[in-house]
């Protein structure tokens, strides 16, 4: 698959663009005429520049209001396109997007459209570069790219061509098998984009909302199967305008998009939906299956680890071991392990310095983890080795959310004796129930706002975890935007949390405190009132809730009086579906805001939405001191 995408696409000057679309890996790029316009060096100079970077131009674009212009108009269209065709030579690129007209002064018709076409074929010819015609969705009289393609086929002309562009065709709801039959020489490029499903006219939408493919909802495979179908084999070629992206970090949007790409691709292999041309790589291993997380740990360092460890033992863990060669500290609990790094070198101890106490790597358990390896490297993630001692264990690692580790642990690694080759463990050290923790129910990372379809990608992409409907939560200091990932079995959920307000505590979190990151590890027990008896008993501080929560809950639901008692009495907070029942109980935070939260399922599948304002608000109340409120 050859990729591109435009410049529009990618926030900073043109020599930023260039560079994030090289570093990316992209073939070739797309040349907006403003990001041309805007650079202080010439045609010659740009096109030098591109391929200095190591990049072709796939087109430049877009040139506007051409066809079925009347007279005087008319003339000084094509004067206009002679101009671009020569700044095209230059630039060293053979093909210019047209997009249908949205003059008020044009005249409709397809024939004079075709004609106008055709006499600019021959013009082109002349100049040796290539014309694309691409209905935009809220063209004048061409708003479809079925139409685009009559005038196209009409034009009959070797050097006009059709331009697909997947936004205009899927907004309109216009169904793209009827790409299926247009012949694959006259495409002379495909444009990719998705879009968030929203109310809003199609120029607004189009120009403000798009995204990459996959991060919305409009049915962007079933467009590129059929053009997979006619043989294709041009550029795919992102086209993305986006507030966000614009304003973000170009090398980050542009990993993204070419990760969507290869995403999307590997999906229609697996699907044998994809040509599959004699040059296509075999389909990537499937998306990772995983099955939970397998350890959690902490980065932390001599002064700081009491507080972390009094924390675990308060809660029921209790130490378990000595890493063999390394400052290192294991706690258990039920199938839980938690690492705590004191080390003072290597990933942790940076982490540490950077963020302070903080968790630094995932253990993600999963049945193969050197397929999902390979799959993640095929979807650019990061690989990340470090030095192990002799006899240790290597586990594969790949870069996370702000820098921490995903360990792909696969379930023989995950077994216990691997942790006794790496530890100097105590008798008994598997069998500790504590205070009836078993597992991790969820692990929340709170990001940027900007990163967050970004890390929801990275998820989706590399393992089997779904994309649940984003939620936007109430916090005092503003609006909370939450996405759940999770796979078939509930075995492992990730919740992305990131706000655009700066006064929420997830915006706090990321800016003055740890930076993006986990901010909250959710243990389960099958028994929270047990587990809270024993919490409280340890003299573990839980957050108090409101009363008024708890008559709304007795007005809303049936709850025993013994077990409603209880819950008022230490803060447990609840909720009940068609799926089961859910109970919740938060630990207060510790500085720089990272919490505990303790939950048990009744066959409950969600993860306590209703509850997440009143959490946040009384959270908000408690935070710790080094986090203020206001
Ligand atoms: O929003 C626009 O005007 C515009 C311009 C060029 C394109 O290729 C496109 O898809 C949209
Ligand atoms: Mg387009």
């Amino acid at each position: 698959m050859k990729t591109s995408i435009a410049t529009v696409s990618l926030s900073g000057n043109l020599a930023d663009k260039l560079n994030a679309t090289a570093a990316a890996g992209f073939n070739a790029v797309e040349i907006f005429e403003n990001d041309f316009l805007a650079s202080d060096l010439g045609a010659r100079e740009v096109g030098q520049m591109v391929r200095d970077a190591g990049l072709e131009i796939s087109l430049f674009q877009p040139f506007r209001d051409f066809e079925g212009l009347p007279e005087p108009q008319r003339a000084k269209a094509f004067d206009r396109a002679k101009h671009k065709f020569e700044t095209m030579n230059e630039l060293g690129t053979d093909l210019i997007l047209i997009c249908s007209t949205v003059s008020p002064l044009a005249l409709g018709g397809i024939d004079r459209a075709a004609d106008d076409l055709r006499e600019l074929g021959e013009i082109a010819r002349a100049a040796g570069v290539r014309v694309g015609y691409e209905a935009l969705a809220w063209g004048r009289f061409v708003s479809d790219h079925r139409d685009a393609w009559e005038i196209v086929r009409r034009a009959d002309h070797p050097n006009v061509g059709l331009i697909l562009d997947s936004f205009h065709t899927l907004a309109r709801g216009i169904d793209p098998s009827s790409i299926r039959s247009i012949p694959k020489d006259k495409i002379f490029i495909v444009q990719m984009a998705d879009a968030p499903k929203l109310n809003l006219d199609l120029l607004s939408w189009s120009r403000h909302y798009r995204n990459m493919p996959g991060q919305g909802d409009l049915p962007v495979a079933d467009f590129m199967a059929a053009v997979e179908a006619t043989g294709y084999d041009g550029y795919y070629s992102l086209e993305i305008f986006n507030d966000q992206f614009r304003a973000g970090s170009a090398r980050q949007t542009a990993v993204d998009g070419r990760r969507s790409l290869f995403f999307l691709m590997d999906r229609l292999k697996a699907e044998g939906r994809a040509m599959n041309g004699p040059s296509e790589s075999e389909p990537l291993p499937a998306p990772a299956k995983t099955t939970g997380v397998s350890f959690i740990e902490f980065a932390t360092d001599g002064a700081s680890a009491g507080a972390l460890s009094a924390l675990l033992v308060s809660i029921g863990f209790r130490h378990a071991g000595r890493h063999r060669s390394k400052d290192v500290d294991l706690y258990t609990q039920g199938a839980l392990r938690v690492v705590v790094n004191k080390e003072t070198e290597g990933l942790a101890h940076s982490a540490y310095v950077v963020h302070g106490t903080n968790v630094c790597a995932l253990g993600l358990r999963m049945a193969d983890a050197a397929a999902a390896l390979k799959r993640a490297e095929g979807l650019l993630a990061a690989p990340f080795r470090q030095p192990v001692g002799p006899g240790e264990r290597e586990l594969a690692a790949i870069r996370g959310v702000g820098g921490s580790l995903l360990y792909l642990v696969a379930e023989e690694a995950a077994l216990e004796r691997q942790w006794e080759v790496d530890f100097d463990l105590e008798p008994g050290w598997n069998v500790h129930a504590g205070a009836g923790l078993g597992v991790v129910d969820h692990v929340a990372q709170t990001v940027r706002y900007e990163d967050m379809l970004s890390w929801t990608l990275f998820y989706h992409s590399i393992f089997d975890l779904k994309v649940m409907p984003p939620l936007e939560v109430p916090d005092p200091g503003g609006l909370v935007l939450s996405q759940v990932l999770e796979n078939a079995e509930g075995s492992l959920r990730v919740v992305l949390n990131g706000s655009q307000s700066v006064r929420t505590l997830s915006a706090r979190f990321v800016t003055q405190f740890v930076g993006p990151g986990v901010q909250h590890v959710a243990f389960r027990t099958d028994d929270i009132l047990r587990t809270v008896e024993t919490l409280h008993a340890s003299g573990v501080d839980l957050l108090p809730i409101p009363q008024n929560y708890y008559d709304d809950l007795d007005a809303k639901f049936d709850l025993a009086p013994d077990l409603l008692g209880a819950m008022r009495r230490f803060g447990i907070l609840y909720d009940r579906d068609d799926s089961g029942e859910y109970f919740q109980i938060y630990l207060t935070a510790l500085n720089g805001g990272f919490f505990i939260e303790i939950v048990e399922r009744r066959g409950y599948a969600g993860l306590g939405a209703a509850n997440a304002a009143i959490r946040l608000a009384t959270q908000s109340r408690f935070a710790p001191e080094g986090m203020p409120t206001r």
